[in-house]
């Protein structure tokens, strides 16, 4: 009979120690427990295995192996195909010189002891298995590694692939774990299994010898007791031995019994483990079962994910062929055109060469003209440079000539002007800007929308609601503008008053346009007021060897259309405008105060004196809004010493009321009517004025005590002048538009020439001026003098009167 062989791979020296465990406690049970002779020590290596009392233990060169003989169990082995196949494999796997495997032969075994082989060479199977498939894994891995990518499609899913791949693998390692871990369970049962077989076969081993030895007990007993029995006498004594021995022997029986019904329960407690262990073992089975399918469907999936890939890198290789294809016949086709421009382009290369050789001549000599260019050039420019220098020069003498006569035209086209304004008696407009102020804010509406013409200082530009509007007027200060520079301007008007004219300057804008800024002026900086009064003073002072002067002062102011006199002393009383009863149709204010001055402290006085009473509010326009018209009315009176000659010329200096829109002013209550008042006397003046350039028969000058106090200086003999005051801020440009629009009316108002107030006579002449019946005008009240508003040849002599009566002639202090 040939000897089968199975094997095992018991896996570690572990299961061994086990072994040899159990077999160690068996023996001190026996030794201890059983009082009975151990089986004798032998050495690990030579000892023969208990659980199949065959075979020795053979250790060396890094593998364990346990050899015996089987010698019935080759036909039920043979039977199973798989352990066939498997122990072939064992072999195979432990030529291969792995370590720590272990062959053992058995003789025999049980139907469990059968299984757990087939357990164990399935898991080697499984083992053998996985190892294949991570070869087969690490050669997928390897392969699209080397495939050259030709699209991103594909990389994408190579990349894919690979991670499923990977996954598969770490599936796989997992499993492999989980199998490792079977097999360690496979194996401490096993080696459980082994141990509890060893312990059965010991307890029936000891039980058949102790029943042996019963028996043979009972054998020699019996035959005892017969031969005891044979003899007579000591029969009885025999038999009392034997009842002894008997009932010892019964003891030991029942002992062995007891022992024997132990043992048994031992067994079956045994078996009851058995069992349950194969119930393990069963569902180790199941495991594995699972286990296996598992790989199988990794298996497939690899499979698939392997095929896929081979798919992919084969549609890859297909469409890079295909381009490699389509990128040639392209190139084909480039080189079959370009061969054909080359054929082209040497045609014409040999058609050209005449062409390129006259070329090249035509070249050379541009080449010479260019290098001498350079020189020609700065000749030329050199010429032209003094062409142009002589040219200009002549241009800017030509200019320089042209500018002046230019000048000197518009000089003389003023003068003619002037004259002709003074012949034909015009009201002459000059127009004011003022800077801007911070009271006019910032952004766009407080930006300034005033131009200037720089040839012509009669012309201003408004830029009104993006449309660009001109006047022209006599002259148009900027804000550069200083005080002088206006003064400048009227100081003319102002010294004719000297020499016995009347003269009226006021000024009209908006209220913040800088009417008073112009006429009163500040502490530092004095306006038109001062100015003139100052002008007039050195100006009789030249004069004061042939004339004799005196300059008087009075001030008032038109409030809610009520006349009040600044210099007065109650400033509250109402004054009036009354007609000359001398016939002469002169005006006259009565009880007006009238200061003579003398120098330029009394002057400051009175202005100081009269601004403290005049009328000032806040508005939103102006800080300092002045609500009434003020008017400086400057009498002069002058005599030539030798030849008596007099003359009287008065000066009116107004300073109007801003004209205010309402509603933009803010103003309610007190100052709404104020604003009404001081509407409606400007557009009382401007229907004067329209009623003047229309010349009409009626001027309406009674509508408002203004118009009524100015009649003098817009109807007949006076030479009268407006400054216009303009604020140059966009918010203000409609106001600017009508300013502008009402002085240009104005300009073209006709009063005919200024007139002369002289006559041969003296003033200090009382019993003269007594005598005079023109001037028998009636005292309105003992303090109540006029202030007429133009003189005449017949007006002197009663105003004297009046001044001399009231005694307010000379100086009074202020
Ligand atoms: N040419 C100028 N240079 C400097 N500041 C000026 C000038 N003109 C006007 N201003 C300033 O503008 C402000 C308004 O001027 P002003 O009081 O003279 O206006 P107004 O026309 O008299 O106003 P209202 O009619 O309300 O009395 C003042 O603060 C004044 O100092």
């Amino acid at each position: 009979m040939v000897p089968s062989r199975r094997s095992w791979n018991l896996g570690a020296t572990p299961s061994l120690r086990g072994l040899w465990r159990v077999a160690r406690a068996r023996a001190r049970e026996r030794e201890l427990g059983m009082a009975r002779p151990a089986p004798a020590p032998a050495s690990p290596a030579a000892r023969p295995f208990p659980h199949t009392g065959l075979g020795r233990l053979r250790t060396g060169r890094g593998r364990d192996t346990l050899v015996g003989r089987d010698e019935d169990s080759s036909a039920r082995v043979a039977a199973r195909p798989g352990l066939a196949q498997c122990r072939a494999r064992s072999v195979e796997w432990a030529d291969s010189g792995s370590p720590r495997k272990l062959y053992l032969t058995v003789q025999g075994g049980t139907d469990l002891e059968k299984h757990r082989d087939l357990l164990m060479v399935e898991n080697e199977r499984l083992r053998q298995e996985l190892q294949c498939c991570e070869a087969e894994l690490q050669a997928l891995r390897a392969q699209p590694a080397a495939t050259p990518c030709q699209g991103c499609e594909h990389v994408q899913e190579s990349t894919q692939l690979r991670d499923k791949v990977s996954q598969l693998q770490m599936e796989v390692l997992e499993n492999k774990g989980m199998l490792s871990e079977l097999n360690l369970e496979v194996q401490q049962k096993t080696d459980r299994l082994a141990e509890v077989e060893l312990r059965l076969k010991d307890c029936l081993a000891e039980k058949a010898q102790e029943e042996e030895r019963l028996s043979r007990r009972l054998r020699n007993s019996h035959e005892t007791i017969a031969s005891l029995q044979a003899q007579s006498p000591p029969v009885k004594y025999v038999i009392k031995t034997v009842e002894v021995d008997s009932s010892k022997t019964k003891q030991a029986l029942n002992e062995s019994q007891a022992r024997n019904q132990h043992l048994q329960e031992q067994v079956a407690m045994q078996r009851q483990v058995l069992k349950e262990m194969e119930q393990q073992l069963e569902s180790s089975n199941q495991l594995t079962t699972q286990l296996r399918s598992q790989i199988s469907m990794y298996e497939t999936e690899l499979e698939r994910a392997h095929g896929k890939m081979l798919e992919e890198m084969q549609s890859m290789e297909e469409d890079k062929n295909r381009a490699i294809e389509e990128a040639f016949a392209r190139a084909q086709v480039e080189m079959k055109a370009v061969h054909e421009n080359l054929a082209g382009v040497r045609t014409n290369l040999l058609t050209l060469q005449p062409a390129l050789r006259t070329l090249t001549n035509d070249y050379n000599g541009l080449k010479r003209q260019v290098r001498s260019f350079p020189l020609l050039l700065q000749e030329a420019l050199q010429s032209v440079k003094a062409e142009i220098g002589q040219a200009i020069e002549e241009v800017n003498t030509n200019n320089q000539e042209l500018l002046r006569k230019y000048r000197r035209e518009l000089q003389l086209r003023k003068k003619c002007h002037n004259e002709l304004v003074r012949l034909k008696g015009n009201i002459r407009v000059i127009a004011r800007v003022r800077p801007i102020t911070k009271e006019d804010g910032e952004g766009p509406k407080a930006a300034s929308v005033v131009t200037f013409d720089p040839d012509d200082d009669a012309v201003i530009h408004l830029l009104h609601k993006g449309k660009p509007v001109s006047f022209e007027l006599d002259k148009v200060f900027s804000p550069g503008a200083s005080q002088q520079d206006v003064f400048q301007e009227v100081q003319a008007l102002i010294t004719s008053c000297i020499d016995g004219f009347n003269v009226c300057i006021f000024a009209y804008g908006q209220t913040g346009a800088g009417k008073t800024y112009t006429m009163e002026g500040t502490r530092e900086n004095p306006g038109i007021n001062q100015r003139a009064l100052q002008l007039l003073f050195s100006e009789v002072q030249e004069k004061a060897a042939d004339w004799e002067y005196t300059i008087t002062v009075s001030v008032t102011e038109i409030y809610n259309e009520v006349l009040r006199d600044l210099l007065g002393t109650e400033p509250q009383e109402k004054l009036e405008i009354r007609l000359c009863p001398d016939g002469s149709g002169q005006l006259y204010v009565p009880g007006l105060t009238e200061f003579q001055v003398q120098s330029v402290e009394d002057i400051n006085k009175v202005f100081e004196f009269g601004h403290n009473n005049r009328t000032t509010e806040f508005t939103n326009m102006n800080e300092h809004s002045s609500r009434s018209h003020a008017l400086l009315i400057v009498t002069v009176r002058g005599r030539d010493c030798s030849t008596g000659l007099c003359t009287i010329g008065k000066l009116n200096l107004v300073d109007l009321a801003g004209s205010e829109r309402v509603g933009k002013s803010g103003a309610e209550g007190s100052r709404l009517r104020e604003a009404q008042h001081i509407n409606k006397s400007l557009s009382a003046l401007g229907d004067v004025i329209a009623a003047l350039r229309s010349r009409q028969g009626h001027v309406p000058f009674r509508n408002s005590k203004l118009t009524y106090l100015l009649q003098d200086s817009l109807n007949g003999d006076s030479k009268t002048l407006m400054v216009v005051q303009v604020s140059p801020v966009e918010k203000n440009s409609s106001e600017t538009l009508c300013s502008l629009r009402f002085a240009e009316r104005v300009r073209s108002v006709e009063l005919g020439p200024g007139a002369r107030h002289t006559e041969l006579r003296s003033w200090s002449s009382q019993e003269h001026l007594e005598l005079e019946p023109a001037c028998q005008t009636p005292q309105p009240s003992a303090r109540a003098h006029s202030a007429p508003a133009s003189g005449t040849s017949s007006r002197p002599g009663s105003i004297r009167r009046k001044l001399q009566s009231s005694g307010k002639l000379k100086p009074v202090p202020v």
